[in-house]
């Protein structure tokens, strides 16, 4: 296990919902927090009937016992990170959210977890509010993908431009580190930049890039990886939002986070496409070795700071 400098060891602990095909929600971030030799807790705020097809059925927990579960940890064990997926419900939200406001320092992850892969429902219509009045203000970090953040903001993200005005929009919020994440591309564009091969041409379908906007600096930076052709990509947004906090939990920054985390679900899902989980959208392989490289400094893929992208 990782020990902080402190020599204690280091905890983090993941706020979510129960996903029994254990390839999303608690079983994805579990297992991803101690790949990354970090002891992970967990706070189940409801349970799915699901598998690599769709969500069968949703039971929520109830506030009350969400509450009984996060004074047990926080009283005995503690976290050095904390990461929140699925909360189903404006309940569940108001109760973490106050929970975290009255007893927590450390850094919070939060993944606005909405809809399934296959397009089941995860979090009510009417929780959106909550979402962003509540816990969005707690969050170090927020992780939307696309249509999380076009539902956050409330308008259609087509362009790079749109996605760099989600990003300052969700940050307005409260939160100083927004990553809209390049899982699912709207259509098939074109980038023209100063960074890539002789043509200057960019074609953004090939590749997953996710966009980081830190607020303090008003800064874009890029992370982007090639697109793997795989259709199993269940779990990939918990896997990658539970690898931030690992790493945030063993003391790295917020941008080594994101960037280890990017380059180890990236891993992830290319080491699944020859395993055979399901009938269905598979899981990623969390199984996926961690190498030095990956923390505290940035993997093998590429980064773009400062740059000036266009749409062409
Ligand atoms: N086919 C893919 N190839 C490479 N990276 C991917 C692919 N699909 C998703 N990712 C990456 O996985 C992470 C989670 O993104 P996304 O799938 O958009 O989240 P969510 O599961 O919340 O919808 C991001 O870093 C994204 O760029
Ligand atoms: C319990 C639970 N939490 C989150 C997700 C999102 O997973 P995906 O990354 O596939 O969108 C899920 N399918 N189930």
């Amino acid at each position: 296990m990782f020990r902080q400098p402190s020599g204690h060891v280091a905890r983090a602990l993941t706020i979510a919902g129960s996903d029994s095909g254990g390839g999303a929600g608690i079983q994805a971030d579990l297992k991803t927090i101690h790949q990354f030799g970090v002891y992970a807790l967990s706070v189940v705020t409801a349970l799915t009937a699901q598998n690599t097809r769709g969500v069968q059925a949703i039971y929520d927990v109830s506030p009350e016992f969400v509450r009984a579960q996060l004074s047990s940890v926080y009283d005995d064990i503690g976290m050095d990170a904390i990461k929140t997926g699925m909360l189903s419900s404006t309940s569940i939200i108001r109760e973490v959210a106050s929970f975290l406001r009255e007893n927590v320092t450390s850094p919070v992850v939060v993944d606005p977890v909405m809809v399934a892969k296959g397009g089941a429902p995860l979090l009510q219509s009417d929780a959106v509010e909550a979402l962003k009045h509540q816990l969005l203000p707690l969050a170090s970090i927020v992780t939307p993908n696309l249509p999380e953040a076009e539902v956050i903001c409330g308008y259609p993200l087509h362009s790079w431009e749109d996605c760099h005005r989600a990003a300052r929009d969700i940050a307005s919020l409260g939160t100083n580190l927004v990553v809209i994440k390049g899982g699912h591309v709207p259509t098939s564009v074109t980038i023209e930049t100063n960074q890539k091969s002789s043509s200057g041409l960019y074609d953004a379908s090939a590749f997953a890039t996710d966009i980081v906007y830190q607020k303090d600096t008003d800064k874009f930076t890029y992370l982007v990886t090639p697109r793997v052709d795989s259709q199993k990509t269940h779990g990939t947004g918990c896997t990658y939002s539970a690898a931030i906090t690992a790493l945030l939990a063993s003391g790295a920054s917020s941008l080594a986070s994101i960037a280890g985390a990017k380059a180890f679900v990236y891993e992830a899902i290319s080491r699944a496409r020859t395993w055979d989980v399901g009938h269905g959208h598979g899981p990623t392989d969390h199984s996926t070795p961690i190498p030095q490289a990956y923390w505290p400094q940035v993997g093998k893929f590429n980064v773009y700071q400062d740059t000036e992208w266009r749409v062409v």
